[in-house]
């Protein structure tokens, strides 16, 4: 039974339709055209249909690249999405992760492009930068015969190297917000004006106002793209952004979202380890052993809570000989996707990550996702676990809860419509190793202590907005202006509404009071008789 006294309103979508009406994503009159759901088969968003790309109308120059890259058939997201795209509407749509949404945008953009090519003919936004290349592979593969010319733009990289390939008018530009914002207000030596497409991909973390707000950014961006443009939405948690917009929007845009009530995929085997806090690491050690023992070719991404977490976590695996690497928002850029690709070759088989890692990345020889922490939030999850289980492959998650994690786990259930099995792991065996797991994590803990972790934490914020052209200082004063300003905001806001709830109690007192006086003459006049 799931838990029914779980408030899943914590799952709160309020600040993203906000930025969705604030920045007046869709510029142009959203067309009127009906919402569409599914392919008609209840939990499809497996890849094989009985459609064809042919009869949703790509162009066989596209079919052969599709072709080459085993993409035969087209997967329920692509076969709902591709032909309104190509008759030039607008798109939102929700599919499971793994399912092919970055085709589904590709494909008819690459068909748009050949028939007008032109540059900049196209934005994608991401909120990663791995995503950000990832993206761009995808469109240089497939858009290969046309000599496709692309620049991605993302922090942590050149500026000025990125400024220039800017100028040079590329097809496809693929950005994530921060950076692009900075080329556009430090720059004219380019130009967004003529873009025919603008796609967000992982929509619903761009328009969030989480830890990473893009905002700002978003709207900087928005105001350089022109209002007649096709804009497109992806991601596998729009879900209720989907409903909600429906009801909001006036002129609907062309929606899409899976009838699969369960909302991660049937090849993922769903597991959770209920174990104490303090045992957690010899549990994620003794898991490790198991699956290397087992099985000689898989790889495992771990995702954890901090930066810290998973410096320290990598260190103590290392310890213990496992062929780990880990990636996170405190390393250097270049270190980043160094880490990355050596994760995808292979050449480690364990990539510790944050949740820089959890969404977007398409790496098929993935076959566990471990958490070694619980998410706060179900999109969380579903992002992290879908690293695995990807375009019909088989692959297994496993969430490590302790004793305060489970109502987490609850409100993940009631939302994926699923629930997650235990997994069955000898405890005599974790506690052979427990004693040494947990001094050699001391060790790693101060061994990072050392190495001054946290003042490079400092440092590498200040370091980021140096290279981005901010001055650190200005920043932290604006930060505080920002909060000082919001503050007010509050404060206003409160004094409006006890002003207002002033008025209505006068009301309502000056209603009592002459009903009073009309039921006292009444009754004077009863009296009186
Ligand atoms: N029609 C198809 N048939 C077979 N494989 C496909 C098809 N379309 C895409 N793929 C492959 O499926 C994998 C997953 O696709 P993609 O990365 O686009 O998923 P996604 O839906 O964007 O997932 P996420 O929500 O995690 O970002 C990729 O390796 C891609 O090449």
């Amino acid at each position: 039974m799931m838990a029914a006294s779980l408030n899943t309103q914590d799952v709160s979508y309020g600040p993203l339709f906000m930025s969705v009406i604030q920045l007046n994503i869709f510029s142009c009159p959203l067309r009127d055209v009906t919402a569409s759901a599914g392919s008609g088969c209840p939990g499809a968003e497996k890849m094989s249909t009985m459609c064809s790309f042919q009869s949703i109308g790509l162009s066989s120059w596209l079919l052969e690249q599709c072709q080459q890259l085993g993409i035969h058939t087209p997967s329920p997201v692509q076969e709902a999405c591709i032909r309104p795209i190509l008759e030039g509407r607008d798109c939102m749509a929700c599919a499971k992760t793994g399912s092919g949404k970055t085709a589904a945008f590709v494909l008819p953009i690459l068909q748009k492009l050949s028939e007008d090519p032109y540059g900049i003919f196209c934005l994608v936004l991401t909120p990663t930068r791995e995503l950000a290349y990832q993206i761009a592979e995808q469109f240089r593969v497939l858009g290969k015969p046309l000599g496709l010319k692309d620049c991605i733009v993302v922090g942590g990289m050149n500026m000025i190297a990125q400024a220039l390939e800017l100028s040079r008018k590329p097809h496809i530009v693929v950005a994530t917000p921060g950076r692009l914002a900075d080329h556009i207000r430090s720059s004219n030596t380019f130009s967004i004006k003529k873009i025919k497409f603008l796609v967000l991909d992982e929509a619903d973390r761009l328009l969030e106002q989480g830890c990473t707000d893009f905002t700002k950014d978003l709207e900087v961006i928005l105001s350089a793209v022109p209002a007649q443009r096709q804009t497109l939405l992806f991601s596998a948690t729009l879900t209720d952004t989907l409903h909600e917009l429906k009801s909001i929007a006036m002129n609907r845009p062309f929606f899409w979202e899976s009838l699969s009530e369960v909302r991660t995929v049937d090849e993922l085997d769903q597991r959770y380890i209920l174990v104490p806090e303090k045992v957690k690491d010899a549990y994620l050690v003794q898991l490790i052993q198991k699956f290397q023992d087992e099985h000689e070719d898989w790889s495992i991404m771990i995702f954890t809570n901090t930066c810290k977490n998973c410096q320290i976590l990598n260190m103590m695996l290392r310890e213990f000989n496992f062929p780990s690497i880990a990636l996170h928002s405190m390393m250097k850029q270049k270190q980043r996707f160094a880490a990355l690709s050596k994760f995808k070759s292979s050449i480690f088989k364990i990539l510790i990550a944050t949740d820089v890692a959890s969404r977007g990345l398409d790496i098929p020889t993935v076959q566990v996702v471990i958490n070694h922490n619980t998410p706060g939030l179900p999109k969380i999850y579903i992002h992290r676990v879908g690293r695995t289980a990807r375009a019909g492959r088989h692959g297994i998650s496993i969430t490590l809860v302790t004793q305060y994690d489970i109502h987490l786990v609850h409100a993940i259930e009631e939302q994926i419509h699923t629930k997650l099995k235990e997994y069955p792991l000898g405890e005599k065996e974790v506690l052979k190793i427990l004693t040494q797991v947990n001094v050699t994590r001391r060790e790693c803990e101060i061994k990072l202590e050392s190495t001054e972790f946290d003042e490079k934490k400092e440092i590498n914020k200040r370091k980021q907005m140096i290279l981005e052209g901010k001055d650190p200082d200005l920043e932290q004063k604006r930060k505080a202006e920002l909060e000082k300003i919001k503050a007010q905001k509050r404060k206003f806001k409160d004094q409006i509404q006890s002003t207002l709830q002033m008025k209505k109690d006068k009301q309502l007192r000056k209603k009592l009071q002459k009903k009073h006086q009309r039921q006292q003459k009444l009754s004077e006049k009863l009296q009186r008789k």
